[in-house]
């Protein structure tokens, strides 16, 4: 029986995914396999040894300690592009009512409530309040252009913005995926002093954390209107609340409502609802449960933030079985690892290594079982992080989407 332990609400429909007879599903869990989270805050958790996988169902990791697990041997998937579509939708609903500023005129409209047939002219009388400029032929600067930034940016064009992006990691994918009215920004700075709206898409990261920030304000367009729905982190509050009082910044909509930006006129919090839609809460959690179900049954990586790419697509030996082993990216791993196996008298059946940055994974098929004297030795081996083997006559492994 495999465990998972849910930090969030996730999707039922993705969660069903999971096999009941084999897959004990729960938020308080003991000794979890995997663990599948949303936006829960993971840094001060204590991870149990039995964790070999953590599922984010959705895009951003920054609430997920990283860097701690890899050294675990701990691998962490994300769910690239499965809630992109929602994200762009209400960013464009944030671009019109940056400008057009519906919230402000809808509870004002409100308190007309009781004067009876006197509202449609104190109406009429009241709307030059909340005039607004329309977006169309504007300039809308993008900061970011993976999944959701490129989504953004082409349908800013069908709605006749001048749009220009800057991403200096751009994907080949993102890249295709751009409609060619989309200019590139030489740099981040030419991009902000360009632009009459600018929207910010890019992960939050020891980089990016708090980028726009008061040097960064400076040099853009007064009346500028600015969105971010990417994370609070990226924006130095206090930088951005005094630009909002000066006038610099003529609206401020952002994704992650916090004490000091609630009480500021001219910026609009709302409460993280860029993935929350049906749709991409399920997307995200089909994603997620195929990549978990994927690993620990078959030990393929999909997707994973820290981790390389590294799957065998066919059955394990169903008499052999499957060595999942994590190293250090050093010299002379395979060498030691085939040495034990070899030693064993363990026949290869397939093999196949893959590295990322400082960590590498193996998977081995073999054509009988493994000892676990075996498994001790490999696990002893200097620079191994982790061994999990995986025995044959399973079911063979599903399709999972890739990024
Ligand atoms: N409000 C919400 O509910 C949601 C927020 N997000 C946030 O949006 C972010 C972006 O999501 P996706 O587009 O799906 O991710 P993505 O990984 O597809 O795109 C991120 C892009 O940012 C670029 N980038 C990284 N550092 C950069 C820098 N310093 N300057 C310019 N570009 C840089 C990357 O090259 C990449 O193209 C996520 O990391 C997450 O924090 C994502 C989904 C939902
Ligand atoms: O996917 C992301 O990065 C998000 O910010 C979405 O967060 P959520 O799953 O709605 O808590």
């Amino acid at each position: 029986m495999y465990k998972i332990q849910t930090l969030n609400k996730i999707s039922p429909d993705g969660l069903a995914l999971f096999p009941r007879d084999s897959y004990e599903i729960a938020s308080e869990i003991l000794n979890p396999e995997a663990i599948l989270v949303r936006s829960a805050e993971m840094h001060e958790l204590e991870l149990p040894k039995s964790v070999k996988a953590i599922a984010r169902a959705g895009a951003g990791v920054n609430n997920i300690p990283v860097a701690k697990c890899t050294e675990q041997g701990i691998v962490v998937f994300n769910t690239p592009g499965a809630n992109a579509n929602a994200v762009k939708e209400l960013v464009i609903g944030a671009l019109i009512f940056s400008s057009r500023p519906v919230h402000k005129a809808a509870s004002w409209a409100k308190g007309l409530a009781g004067k009876g047939d006197e509202i449609p002219e104190l109406a009429e009388k009241g709307k030059s309040q909340f005039v607004g400029p329309e977006i169309k032929g504007k300039t809308l600067g993008i900061i970011g252009l993976g999944a959701i930034g490129a989504m953004v940016a082409n349908d800013a064009v069908a709605l006749g913005m001048n749009v220009i992006g800057f991403d200096p990691f751009i994907s080949v994918d993102a890249a295709w995926s751009l409609s060619r009215a989309v200019h590139k920004a030489e740099s981040l700075d030419a991009l902000l002093a360009k632009s009459d709206y600018i929207s910010i898409h890019v992960p939050q990261t020891n980089d990016t954390k708090g980028f726009i920030n008061a040097d960064k304000l400076r040099i853009m367009k007064k009346g500028v209107r600015i969105l971010n729905f990417a994370r609070g982190g990226l924006v130095n509050n206090a930088d951005m609340i005094q630009a909002v009082k000066d006038g610099k910044v003529a609206c401020h909509v952002t994704d992650f409502a916090d004490e000091a930006m609630l009480d500021c006129e001219g910026v609009v919090c709302l409460p993280h609802l860029g993935a929350s839609t049906p749709e991409a809460e399920e997307n995200c959690a089909y994603m997620a449960v195929n990549q978990l179900i994927d690993f620990l049954e078959n030990g393929n990586i999909v997707n994973s933030v820290n981790f390389p790419k590294c799957k065998i697509d066919g059955c394990i030996p169903e008499k052999g079985a499957r060595l999942c082993i994590a190293n250090k990216n050093v010299p002379n791993m395979i060498g030691q690892i085939t040495s034990i196996l070899a030693g064993a008298k363990l026949n290869i059946a397939s093999m196949t290594n893959q590295n990322r940055a400082d960590v590498a994974y193996n998977l081995i098929d073999v054509e009988d079982r493994v000892s676990e004297n075996v498994l001790a030795n490999l696990r002893d081996i200097d620079g191994v992080i982790g061994v999990r083997m995986i025995p044959g006559g399973n079911a063979c492994p599903v399709p999972v989407e890739e990024e």
